[in-house]
């Protein structure tokens, strides 16, 4: 990882924050699925996309739910993406029409795009997104510039902060 962290701005959120944001992702993504309303699965992509995956899961009553494992990022460091493990056969038919695929965030849009050619016809949702790779999602909550750092509260930890005016 290079000294040099790549980004100018910090969003830090919190349990709460997320999951009230995962809670408004579901709202906005309710009765929108292609069968009365309903979508047949959920997939999360590991591993941000887990707990609101679960969240959203959870919010519209769906019960089956499964993972892609796809990796492209050490640390605040860039990779090429890549699918560690794909979801069960049957989430893959028909192009994964009626999947509903949730992550935590696009930025680049590397992620999605490569989750996108293995599912042309899911439903992609993100609770956050960077403008680069806004247009490959169809929804997300909130939008942060592309120079900030999203940090997710199980990245962080409470820690004492010194006052703006100190004492000597
Ligand atoms: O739009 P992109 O530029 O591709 O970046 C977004 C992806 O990067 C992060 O995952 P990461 O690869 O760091 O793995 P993780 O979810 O296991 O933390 C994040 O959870 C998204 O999946
Ligand atoms: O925790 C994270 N925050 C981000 O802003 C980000 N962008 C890509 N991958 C990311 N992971
Ligand atoms: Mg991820």
């Amino acid at each position: 990882m290079s000294d040099r962290l790549p980004h100018e701005k910090g969003f830090h959120v919190s349990w709460d924050q997320l999951h009230r944001d995962a809670r408004a992702l579901a709202w906005r993504l309710d009765g929108k699925g292609p069968d009365e309303g309903n979508w047949r699965a959920v997939v999360g992509i590991t591993r941000g996309g887990l707990v609101p995956a679960a969240i959203v899961a959870r919010e519209l009553d769906i019960r089956k739910v499964d993972t892609i494992s796809v990796k492209s990022y050490s640390h605040q460091e860039q990779r090429e993406a890549k699918v560690i493990k794909p979801t069960q056969p049957d989430i893959m038919e028909n192009g994964g029409e009626g999947v509903l695929i949730v992550d935590d965030l696009v930025d680049t849009g590397n992620t999605l795009k490569l989750v996108r050619e293995l599912f042309p016809k899911a439903q992609f949702a993100t609770v956050y997104a960077k403008p680069k790779g806004a247009p490959l999602v169809d929804t997300y909550i909130t939008e942060v510039s592309q120079d900030t750092w999203i940090f997710f509260p199980w990245d962080m930890a409470l820690q004492y902060v010194q006052p703006y005016r100190g004492t000597e």
